[in-house]
Protein backbone atom coordinates (compact mmCIF):
# COMPACT_ATOMS: atom_id res chain seq x y z
CA UNK A 1 0.00 0.00 0.00
CA UNK A 2 1.54 3.41 -0.94
CA UNK A 3 1.75 6.69 0.66
CA UNK A 4 1.60 9.99 0.19
CA UNK A 5 4.20 12.71 1.15
CA UNK A 6 2.49 16.35 1.30
CA UNK A 7 3.80 19.59 2.17
CA UNK A 8 0.98 21.88 2.47
CA UNK A 9 0.00 25.61 2.21
CA UNK A 10 1.18 26.43 -0.38
CA UNK A 11 -1.28 28.00 -3.22
CA UNK A 12 -1.71 25.96 -6.64
CA UNK A 13 -2.30 27.39 -10.02
CA UNK A 14 -2.94 26.12 -13.39
CA UNK A 15 -5.23 24.40 -15.88
CA UNK A 16 -6.47 20.83 -15.15
CA UNK A 17 -8.03 18.32 -17.89
CA UNK A 18 -10.58 15.98 -15.95
CA UNK A 19 -10.40 12.04 -16.71
CA UNK A 20 -13.06 9.74 -18.25
CA UNK A 21 -15.76 9.22 -15.05
CA UNK A 22 -14.84 5.82 -13.74
CA UNK A 23 -18.72 5.21 -12.87
CA UNK A 24 -19.82 5.56 -16.69
CA UNK A 25 -16.21 3.29 -17.34
CA UNK A 26 -17.54 0.69 -15.46
CA UNK A 27 -20.69 0.44 -17.01
CA UNK A 28 -19.79 0.37 -20.82
CA UNK A 29 -16.91 -1.88 -20.07
CA UNK A 30 -19.52 -4.33 -18.77
CA UNK A 31 -22.05 -3.68 -22.27
CA UNK A 32 -18.70 -4.65 -24.17
CA UNK A 33 -20.18 -8.37 -23.05
CA UNK A 34 -23.10 -7.97 -25.38
CA UNK A 35 -22.09 -8.32 -28.45
CA UNK A 36 -19.74 -10.41 -30.56
CA UNK A 37 -18.81 -7.31 -32.41
CA UNK A 38 -15.64 -4.95 -31.43
CA UNK A 39 -16.37 -2.12 -29.87
CA UNK A 40 -13.73 0.87 -29.07
CA UNK A 41 -14.24 3.12 -26.33
CA UNK A 42 -12.37 6.76 -25.75
CA UNK A 43 -11.82 8.37 -23.20
CA UNK A 44 -11.26 5.48 -20.33
CA UNK A 45 -9.44 6.66 -17.00
CA UNK A 46 -6.51 4.84 -16.26
CA UNK A 47 -6.96 4.04 -12.70
CA UNK A 48 -6.91 0.93 -10.60
CA UNK A 49 -10.88 0.26 -10.61
CA UNK A 50 -11.14 -0.08 -14.07
CA UNK A 51 -7.60 -1.74 -14.58
CA UNK A 52 -9.37 -4.74 -12.70
CA UNK A 53 -12.14 -4.62 -14.91
CA UNK A 54 -9.96 -4.77 -18.21
CA UNK A 55 -8.40 -7.80 -16.88
CA UNK A 56 -11.28 -9.33 -15.28
CA UNK A 57 -13.02 -8.84 -19.32
CA UNK A 58 -9.55 -10.27 -20.77
CA UNK A 59 -9.81 -13.15 -18.37
CA UNK A 60 -13.36 -13.79 -19.30
CA UNK A 61 -12.10 -14.58 -23.30
CA UNK A 62 -12.60 -10.80 -24.18
CA UNK A 63 -9.94 -9.88 -26.91
CA UNK A 64 -8.37 -6.37 -25.49
CA UNK A 65 -6.73 -4.17 -28.10
CA UNK A 66 -5.02 -0.64 -26.17
CA UNK A 67 -4.94 1.83 -28.81
CA UNK A 68 -3.47 4.37 -26.53
CA UNK A 69 -3.28 5.01 -22.85
CA UNK A 70 -6.97 6.08 -22.63
CA UNK A 71 -8.32 4.27 -25.70
CA UNK A 72 -9.20 0.56 -26.08
CA UNK A 73 -11.12 -1.77 -28.39
CA UNK A 74 -12.67 -4.85 -26.99
CA UNK A 75 -14.54 -7.77 -28.85
CA UNK A 76 -15.92 -10.60 -26.91
CA UNK A 77 -16.55 -13.05 -29.37
CA UNK A 78 -15.04 -16.12 -27.69
CA UNK A 79 -16.26 -15.94 -24.27
CA UNK A 80 -15.16 -18.65 -21.96
CA UNK A 81 -18.06 -19.01 -19.10
CA UNK A 82 -15.74 -21.83 -17.38
CA UNK A 83 -14.11 -19.09 -15.83
CA UNK A 84 -16.98 -17.70 -13.86
CA UNK A 85 -16.93 -21.14 -12.09
CA UNK A 86 -12.96 -20.80 -11.37
CA UNK A 87 -11.46 -19.86 -7.99
CA UNK A 88 -9.65 -16.83 -9.92
CA UNK A 89 -12.93 -15.71 -10.98
CA UNK A 90 -14.02 -15.95 -7.11
CA UNK A 91 -11.06 -13.22 -6.08
CA UNK A 92 -10.74 -10.88 -8.92
CA UNK A 93 -14.89 -10.96 -9.21
CA UNK A 94 -15.05 -9.21 -5.59
CA UNK A 95 -11.91 -6.71 -5.84
CA UNK A 96 -14.17 -4.39 -6.76
CA UNK A 97 -17.82 -3.11 -7.09
CA UNK A 98 -18.38 -2.62 -10.90
CA UNK A 99 -17.71 -6.12 -11.57
CA UNK A 100 -21.15 -6.68 -10.38
CA UNK A 101 -22.28 -5.05 -14.14
CA UNK A 102 -21.26 -8.37 -16.00
CA UNK A 103 -23.98 -10.34 -14.63
CA UNK A 104 -27.16 -8.58 -16.79
CA UNK A 105 -25.07 -8.88 -20.12
CA UNK A 106 -24.10 -12.51 -19.07
CA UNK A 107 -26.82 -13.79 -18.32
CA UNK A 108 -28.78 -12.13 -21.44
CA UNK A 109 -26.45 -13.65 -24.05
CA UNK A 110 -25.37 -16.74 -22.63
CA UNK A 111 -27.95 -17.50 -20.31
CA UNK A 112 -26.34 -17.15 -16.91
CA UNK A 113 -23.84 -15.14 -14.76
CA UNK A 114 -22.42 -15.45 -11.42
CA UNK A 115 -20.51 -13.14 -9.03
CA UNK A 116 -18.99 -13.53 -6.11
CA UNK A 117 -20.45 -10.62 -3.55
CA UNK A 118 -18.49 -7.24 -5.27
CA UNK A 119 -16.23 -4.98 -3.14
CA UNK A 120 -15.73 -1.41 -3.34
CA UNK A 121 -15.69 1.08 -0.98
CA UNK A 122 -16.55 -0.08 3.07
CA UNK A 123 -18.79 2.69 3.19
CA UNK A 124 -21.95 1.16 4.69
CA UNK A 125 -24.23 -1.66 3.79
CA UNK A 126 -24.44 -1.81 -0.12
CA UNK A 127 -27.13 -4.61 -0.75
CA UNK A 128 -27.83 -5.87 -4.50
CA UNK A 129 -31.66 -6.83 -4.07
CA UNK A 130 -32.36 -4.34 -7.06
CA UNK A 131 -30.17 -6.12 -9.21
CA UNK A 132 -31.44 -9.72 -8.61
CA UNK A 133 -35.41 -8.67 -8.23
CA UNK A 134 -34.58 -7.40 -11.58
CA UNK A 135 -33.54 -10.50 -13.19
CA UNK A 136 -35.70 -12.47 -11.62
CA UNK A 137 -39.01 -10.42 -12.88
CA UNK A 138 -37.80 -10.84 -16.33
CA UNK A 139 -37.85 -14.54 -15.81
CA UNK A 140 -34.31 -15.91 -14.54
CA UNK A 141 -33.87 -17.83 -11.41
CA UNK A 142 -32.04 -16.74 -8.66
CA UNK A 143 -29.54 -18.85 -6.09
CA UNK A 144 -27.78 -17.17 -3.43
CA UNK A 145 -24.93 -19.48 -1.64
CA UNK A 146 -24.24 -17.81 2.10
CA UNK A 147 -20.93 -19.63 2.77
CA UNK A 148 -19.30 -18.52 -0.17
CA UNK A 149 -21.25 -15.10 -0.44
CA UNK A 150 -21.57 -15.95 -4.44
CA UNK A 151 -24.41 -14.86 -6.36
CA UNK A 152 -26.18 -16.87 -9.50
CA UNK A 153 -29.00 -15.91 -11.76
CA UNK A 154 -30.09 -18.50 -15.20
CA UNK A 155 -32.50 -17.87 -17.78
CA UNK A 156 -31.34 -21.00 -20.17
CA UNK A 157 -34.68 -20.46 -22.39
CA UNK A 158 -33.71 -17.10 -22.31
CA UNK A 159 -35.30 -13.57 -21.01
CA UNK A 160 -39.25 -12.00 -21.45
CA UNK A 161 -39.69 -8.30 -20.64
CA UNK A 162 -42.00 -7.20 -18.41
CA UNK A 163 -42.86 -3.78 -16.15
CA UNK A 164 -41.05 -3.28 -12.86
CA UNK A 165 -41.47 -0.98 -10.03
CA UNK A 166 -37.67 -0.81 -8.81
CA UNK A 167 -37.55 -0.83 -5.36
CA UNK A 168 -34.78 2.01 -5.33
CA UNK A 169 -33.26 3.69 -7.81
CA UNK A 170 -29.95 1.81 -7.86
CA UNK A 171 -27.28 3.27 -10.44
CA UNK A 172 -25.27 -0.15 -10.77
CA UNK A 173 -29.08 -1.96 -11.04
CA UNK A 174 -30.47 -0.04 -13.43
CA UNK A 175 -27.57 -0.31 -15.93
CA UNK A 176 -27.52 -4.24 -14.95
CA UNK A 177 -31.60 -4.46 -15.52
CA UNK A 178 -31.05 -2.44 -18.39
CA UNK A 179 -28.11 -4.85 -19.90
CA UNK A 180 -30.49 -7.89 -19.41
CA UNK A 181 -33.48 -6.24 -21.09
CA UNK A 182 -31.64 -5.13 -24.29
CA UNK A 183 -31.57 -8.82 -25.88
CA UNK A 184 -35.03 -9.60 -23.54
CA UNK A 185 -37.97 -11.32 -25.79
CA UNK A 186 -40.68 -8.54 -25.67
CA UNK A 187 -40.94 -5.32 -23.92
CA UNK A 188 -39.66 -4.22 -20.35
CA UNK A 189 -40.50 -1.08 -18.42
CA UNK A 190 -38.45 0.11 -15.85
CA UNK A 191 -40.31 3.03 -13.49
CA UNK A 192 -38.16 4.14 -10.78
CA UNK A 193 -34.98 3.94 -12.71
CA UNK A 194 -31.54 5.75 -11.91
CA UNK A 195 -31.11 8.44 -14.52
CA UNK A 196 -28.10 10.12 -14.12
CA UNK A 197 -25.69 11.07 -16.87
CA UNK A 198 -23.62 8.02 -17.06
CA UNK A 199 -26.59 5.69 -17.18
CA UNK A 200 -27.91 7.58 -20.13
CA UNK A 201 -24.62 7.52 -21.52
CA UNK A 202 -24.89 3.68 -21.55
CA UNK A 203 -28.18 3.77 -22.99
CA UNK A 204 -27.03 5.82 -25.81
CA UNK A 205 -24.15 3.42 -26.52
CA UNK A 206 -26.93 0.33 -26.29
CA UNK A 207 -28.45 2.55 -28.57
CA UNK A 208 -25.78 2.63 -30.61
CA UNK A 209 -25.89 -1.01 -30.82
CA UNK A 210 -28.69 -1.51 -32.54
CA UNK A 211 -30.70 -1.84 -28.43
CA UNK A 212 -34.17 0.25 -28.71
CA UNK A 213 -34.33 2.21 -25.65
CA UNK A 214 -36.73 4.82 -25.23
CA UNK A 215 -37.19 7.76 -21.98
CA UNK A 216 -33.34 7.91 -21.73
CA UNK A 217 -32.73 10.79 -19.34
CA UNK A 218 -36.02 9.69 -16.77
CA UNK A 219 -37.03 7.32 -14.48
CA UNK A 220 -39.47 5.48 -16.84
CA UNK A 221 -37.45 3.84 -19.53
CA UNK A 222 -39.29 1.14 -22.01
CA UNK A 223 -37.24 -1.18 -23.64
CA UNK A 224 -37.97 -3.59 -26.54
CA UNK A 225 -35.98 -6.87 -26.78
CA UNK A 226 -33.29 -7.26 -29.90
CA UNK A 227 -31.92 -10.18 -31.15
CA UNK A 228 -28.95 -8.95 -31.17
CA UNK A 229 -26.67 -6.45 -30.77
CA UNK A 230 -23.56 -4.99 -32.63
CA UNK A 231 -20.62 -2.85 -32.71
CA UNK A 232 -19.97 0.98 -32.44
CA UNK A 233 -17.99 3.72 -31.18
CA UNK A 234 -18.50 5.22 -27.86
CA UNK A 235 -16.44 8.02 -25.26
CA UNK A 236 -16.61 8.58 -22.10
CA UNK A 237 -17.92 11.71 -20.03
CA UNK A 238 -15.52 13.71 -17.89
CA UNK A 239 -15.76 12.42 -14.50
CA UNK A 240 -17.84 14.91 -12.25
CA UNK A 241 -16.98 13.69 -8.85
CA UNK A 242 -12.91 14.39 -10.16
CA UNK A 243 -14.32 17.75 -11.19
CA UNK A 244 -16.02 18.55 -7.87
CA UNK A 245 -12.76 17.30 -6.17
CA UNK A 246 -10.67 19.59 -8.28
CA UNK A 247 -13.17 22.70 -7.27
CA UNK A 248 -12.91 21.71 -3.93
CA UNK A 249 -9.40 21.82 -3.75
CA UNK A 250 -8.68 24.91 -5.62
CA UNK A 251 -11.18 26.92 -2.71
CA UNK A 252 -9.61 25.02 0.10
CA UNK A 253 -6.14 26.02 -1.42
CA UNK A 254 -7.10 29.51 -2.25
CA UNK A 255 -5.50 28.23 -5.44
CA UNK A 256 -6.44 29.89 -9.59
CA UNK A 257 -7.73 27.02 -10.98
CA UNK A 258 -9.26 26.22 -14.82
CA UNK A 259 -10.85 22.71 -15.19
CA UNK A 260 -11.08 22.02 -19.10
CA UNK A 261 -14.07 20.74 -20.73
CA UNK A 262 -16.27 19.81 -17.79
CA UNK A 263 -19.76 19.04 -19.37
CA UNK A 264 -21.38 21.76 -18.06
CA UNK A 265 -24.98 20.13 -18.42
CA UNK A 266 -23.74 16.84 -16.89
CA UNK A 267 -22.79 18.05 -13.92
CA UNK A 268 -26.96 19.38 -11.99
CA UNK A 269 -26.74 20.84 -9.15
CA UNK A 270 -23.22 20.27 -8.35
CA UNK A 271 -21.95 24.01 -9.38
CA UNK A 272 -25.04 25.25 -7.34
CA UNK A 273 -24.33 23.03 -3.88
CA UNK A 274 -20.39 24.30 -4.46
CA UNK A 275 -21.83 28.00 -4.48
CA UNK A 276 -24.12 27.77 -1.41
CA UNK A 277 -20.61 27.30 0.17
CA UNK A 278 -19.78 30.54 -0.94
CA UNK A 279 -17.28 29.23 -3.78
CA UNK A 280 -17.03 31.66 -6.98
CA UNK A 281 -17.63 29.31 -10.06
CA UNK A 282 -17.45 30.87 -13.76
CA UNK A 283 -18.33 29.33 -16.49
CA UNK A 284 -15.96 30.13 -19.03
CA UNK A 285 -14.90 29.45 -22.79
CA UNK A 286 -18.16 27.31 -23.05
CA UNK A 287 -17.14 24.37 -21.51
CA UNK A 288 -14.21 25.16 -18.91
CA UNK A 289 -15.45 26.38 -14.82
CA UNK A 290 -12.48 28.88 -13.53
CA UNK A 291 -12.14 29.24 -9.97
CA UNK A 292 -10.58 32.04 -8.64
CA UNK A 293 -8.23 32.04 -6.03
CA UNK A 294 -10.22 32.54 -2.82
CA UNK A 295 -8.30 35.44 -1.03
CA UNK A 296 -10.79 36.58 1.16
CA UNK A 297 -12.39 33.35 1.87
CA UNK A 298 -15.86 31.87 0.88
CA UNK A 299 -18.96 32.53 2.84
CA UNK A 300 -21.71 30.01 3.24
CA UNK A 301 -25.12 31.13 2.36
CA UNK A 302 -27.47 30.28 4.73
CA UNK A 303 -31.32 29.56 3.54
CA UNK A 304 -33.47 31.99 2.98
CA UNK A 305 -35.55 32.02 6.80
CA UNK A 306 -32.16 32.12 8.10
CA UNK A 307 -31.31 28.80 9.14
CA UNK A 308 -28.24 26.21 8.88
CA UNK A 309 -27.15 25.06 5.13
CA UNK A 310 -27.89 21.01 4.83
CA UNK A 311 -26.15 20.22 2.16
CA UNK A 312 -27.49 16.43 1.53
CA UNK A 313 -27.35 13.74 -1.11
CA UNK A 314 -30.35 12.12 -3.10
CA UNK A 315 -30.39 10.24 -6.38
CA UNK A 316 -30.04 11.98 -9.44
CA UNK A 317 -31.19 14.91 -10.25
CA UNK A 318 -30.24 15.09 -6.60
CA UNK A 319 -26.59 15.81 -5.53
CA UNK A 320 -24.38 12.85 -5.46
CA UNK A 321 -22.88 11.52 -2.14
CA UNK A 322 -19.38 10.58 -3.74
CA UNK A 323 -18.88 14.41 -3.77
CA UNK A 324 -19.99 15.12 0.27
CA UNK A 325 -16.73 14.32 1.64
CA UNK A 326 -15.43 16.95 -0.38
CA UNK A 327 -18.42 19.39 0.34
CA UNK A 328 -17.28 18.70 4.34
CA UNK A 329 -13.60 19.07 4.00
CA UNK A 330 -13.88 22.46 1.99
CA UNK A 331 -16.46 23.83 4.88
CA UNK A 332 -13.95 23.59 7.47
CA UNK A 333 -12.47 26.80 6.19
CA UNK A 334 -15.94 28.62 4.98
CA UNK A 335 -17.29 31.86 6.87
CA UNK A 336 -20.29 30.09 8.79
CA UNK A 337 -21.94 26.74 9.49
CA UNK A 338 -23.18 23.52 7.44
CA UNK A 339 -24.85 20.88 8.06
CA UNK A 340 -23.76 17.68 5.62
CA UNK A 341 -26.38 14.88 5.60
CA UNK A 342 -25.27 11.68 3.83
CA UNK A 343 -28.11 9.93 3.25
CA UNK A 344 -27.10 7.01 1.19
CA UNK A 345 -24.30 5.54 3.15
CA UNK A 346 -24.02 4.87 6.68
CA UNK A 347 -20.48 4.64 7.29
CA UNK A 348 -18.47 7.65 4.57
CA UNK A 349 -18.83 10.42 7.96
CA UNK A 350 -16.36 8.39 10.03
CA UNK A 351 -13.14 10.16 8.30
CA UNK A 352 -13.91 13.65 10.08
CA UNK A 353 -11.89 11.99 13.32
CA UNK A 354 -8.76 13.03 10.96
CA UNK A 355 -9.98 16.32 10.47
CA UNK A 356 -10.31 17.09 14.14
CA UNK A 357 -7.12 15.91 14.78
CA UNK A 358 -6.20 18.74 11.73
CA UNK A 359 -7.47 21.29 13.68
CA UNK A 360 -11.17 21.49 12.11
CA UNK A 361 -13.96 22.31 14.22
CA UNK A 362 -16.53 19.10 13.23
CA UNK A 363 -19.26 17.70 15.33
CA UNK A 364 -20.28 14.16 14.36
CA UNK A 365 -23.75 14.09 15.13
CA UNK A 366 -24.53 10.31 14.17
CA UNK A 367 -22.96 7.98 11.02
CA UNK A 368 -24.88 9.93 8.71
CA UNK A 369 -24.36 14.09 10.38
CA UNK A 370 -21.67 16.29 10.58
CA UNK A 371 -21.91 20.00 11.72
CA UNK A 372 -19.02 22.14 10.46
CA UNK A 373 -18.18 25.27 11.75
CA UNK A 374 -15.52 26.40 9.34
CA UNK A 375 -12.24 28.61 10.14
CA UNK A 376 -12.93 31.55 7.74
CA UNK A 377 -8.87 30.79 7.34
CA UNK A 378 -8.22 32.47 10.74
CA UNK A 379 -6.69 29.18 11.57
CA UNK A 380 -4.68 26.76 9.74
CA UNK A 381 -5.25 23.04 9.59
CA UNK A 382 -1.98 20.71 11.08
CA UNK A 383 -0.10 18.63 9.18
CA UNK A 384 -0.91 14.85 10.33
CA UNK A 385 -0.24 11.23 9.46
CA UNK A 386 -3.64 9.68 8.12
CA UNK A 387 -4.98 6.62 6.01
CA UNK A 388 -7.21 6.84 3.33
CA UNK A 389 -10.23 4.81 4.19
CA UNK A 390 -12.11 5.22 1.43
CA UNK A 391 -11.36 6.74 -2.32
CA UNK A 392 -13.67 9.98 -1.78
CA UNK A 393 -12.28 10.41 2.08
CA UNK A 394 -9.09 9.84 0.92
CA UNK A 395 -9.11 13.01 -2.12
CA UNK A 396 -10.80 14.96 1.41
CA UNK A 397 -7.79 13.97 3.41
CA UNK A 398 -5.42 15.26 0.14
CA UNK A 399 -7.27 18.13 0.21
CA UNK A 400 -7.08 18.71 3.92
CA UNK A 401 -3.06 18.30 3.89
CA UNK A 402 -2.24 20.66 0.63
CA UNK A 403 -3.78 23.19 2.46
CA UNK A 404 -2.49 22.84 6.02
CA UNK A 405 0.37 23.92 7.39
CA UNK A 406 3.39 21.23 7.61
CA UNK A 407 4.07 18.04 6.13
CA UNK A 408 1.14 15.57 6.67
CA UNK A 409 1.52 11.75 5.49
CA UNK A 410 -1.16 9.96 3.85
CA UNK A 411 -1.14 5.84 3.85
CA UNK A 412 -3.11 3.37 1.56
CA UNK A 413 -3.18 5.97 -1.19
CA UNK A 414 -4.39 2.83 -3.50
CA UNK A 415 -8.02 4.24 -2.02
CA UNK A 416 -7.31 7.30 -3.77
CA UNK A 417 -5.64 5.99 -6.92
CA UNK A 418 -8.77 3.35 -7.24
CA UNK A 419 -10.89 6.31 -8.78
CA UNK A 420 -8.17 8.91 -9.77
CA UNK A 421 -5.85 9.34 -12.65
CA UNK A 422 -2.28 10.01 -12.00
CA UNK A 423 -3.23 12.63 -9.06
CA UNK A 424 0.16 13.27 -7.78
CA UNK A 425 1.40 14.24 -10.89
CA UNK A 426 -1.07 16.50 -11.90
CA UNK A 427 -1.08 18.11 -8.63
CA UNK A 428 2.57 18.64 -9.51
CA UNK A 429 1.87 20.58 -12.59
CA UNK A 430 -0.14 22.74 -10.39
CA UNK A 431 2.84 23.22 -8.16
CA UNK A 432 1.45 20.92 -5.40
CA UNK A 433 4.49 19.76 -3.03
CA UNK A 434 3.17 15.70 -2.83
CA UNK A 435 5.38 12.84 -3.57
CA UNK A 436 4.92 9.31 -3.57
CA UNK A 437 6.22 7.35 -1.18
CA UNK A 438 7.39 3.36 -1.97
C1 LIG B 1 -19.64 1.81 -9.52
C2 LIG B 1 -20.66 2.86 -9.26
O1 LIG B 1 -21.30 3.34 -10.18
N1 LIG B 1 -20.79 3.26 -8.01
C3 LIG B 1 -21.74 4.30 -7.67
C4 LIG B 1 -23.12 3.71 -7.59
O2 LIG B 1 -23.06 2.66 -6.63
P1 LIG B 1 -24.27 1.63 -6.47
O3 LIG B 1 -24.94 1.43 -7.78
O4 LIG B 1 -23.67 0.47 -5.77
O5 LIG B 1 -25.22 2.41 -5.51
P2 LIG B 1 -26.83 2.35 -5.46
O6 LIG B 1 -27.37 3.39 -6.38
O7 LIG B 1 -27.27 0.96 -5.65
O8 LIG B 1 -27.12 2.77 -3.96
C5 LIG B 1 -26.27 3.53 -3.18
C6 LIG B 1 -26.79 3.56 -1.75
O9 LIG B 1 -27.86 4.44 -1.69
C7 LIG B 1 -29.02 3.79 -1.22
N2 LIG B 1 -30.14 4.33 -2.01
C8 LIG B 1 -30.11 4.28 -3.36
C9 LIG B 1 -31.16 4.79 -4.10
C10 LIG B 1 -32.24 5.38 -3.42
O10 LIG B 1 -33.21 5.82 -4.04
N3 LIG B 1 -32.19 5.45 -2.08
C11 LIG B 1 -31.17 4.94 -1.35
O11 LIG B 1 -31.16 5.01 -0.13
C12 LIG B 1 -28.78 2.31 -1.45
O12 LIG B 1 -29.52 1.50 -0.55
C13 LIG B 1 -27.29 2.21 -1.23
O13 LIG B 1 -26.98 2.12 0.13
O14 LIG B 1 -24.06 4.71 -7.18
C14 LIG B 1 -23.80 5.27 -5.89
C15 LIG B 1 -24.92 6.25 -5.59
O15 LIG B 1 -24.89 7.33 -6.47
C16 LIG B 1 -22.41 5.91 -5.87
O16 LIG B 1 -22.11 6.31 -4.56
C17 LIG B 1 -21.33 4.95 -6.36
O17 LIG B 1 -20.11 5.64 -6.58
C1 LIG C 1 -18.43 4.72 -3.80
C2 LIG C 1 -17.68 4.84 -4.89
O1 LIG C 1 -17.26 3.84 -5.68
P1 LIG C 1 -17.67 2.28 -5.70
O2 LIG C 1 -19.14 2.22 -5.94
O3 LIG C 1 -16.88 1.76 -6.87
O4 LIG C 1 -17.24 1.70 -4.40
C3 LIG C 1 -17.23 6.18 -5.36
O5 LIG C 1 -16.81 6.26 -6.53
O6 LIG C 1 -17.25 7.15 -4.59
Amino acid sequence: MGTFKIEGGHPLNGIVQPQGAKNEALQILCAVLLTDQKITISNIPDIIDVNKLITLLENLGVSVEKIDRNTYSFQADQVNMAYLESDKFREEGKSLRGSIMIVGPLLARFGKGYIPKPGGDKIGRRRLDTHFEGFINLGATFRYNREEYFYGVEAPNGLTGTYMLLDEASVTGTANIVMAAVLAKGTTTIYNAACEPYLQQLCKMLNAMGAKITGVGSNLLTIEGVECLGGCTHQILPDMIEIGSWIGLAAMTRSEVTIKNVSWENLGVIPTAFRKLGITIEKVNEDDIFIPAHTNGYEIKGDIDGSILTISDAPWPGLTPDLLSIFLVVAAQARGEVLIHQKMFESRLFFVDKLIDMGAKIILCDPHRAVIIGHDFKSQLKATKMSSPDIRAGISLLIAALSAKGTSVIQNIDQIDRGYENIDERLRALGAKIERLD
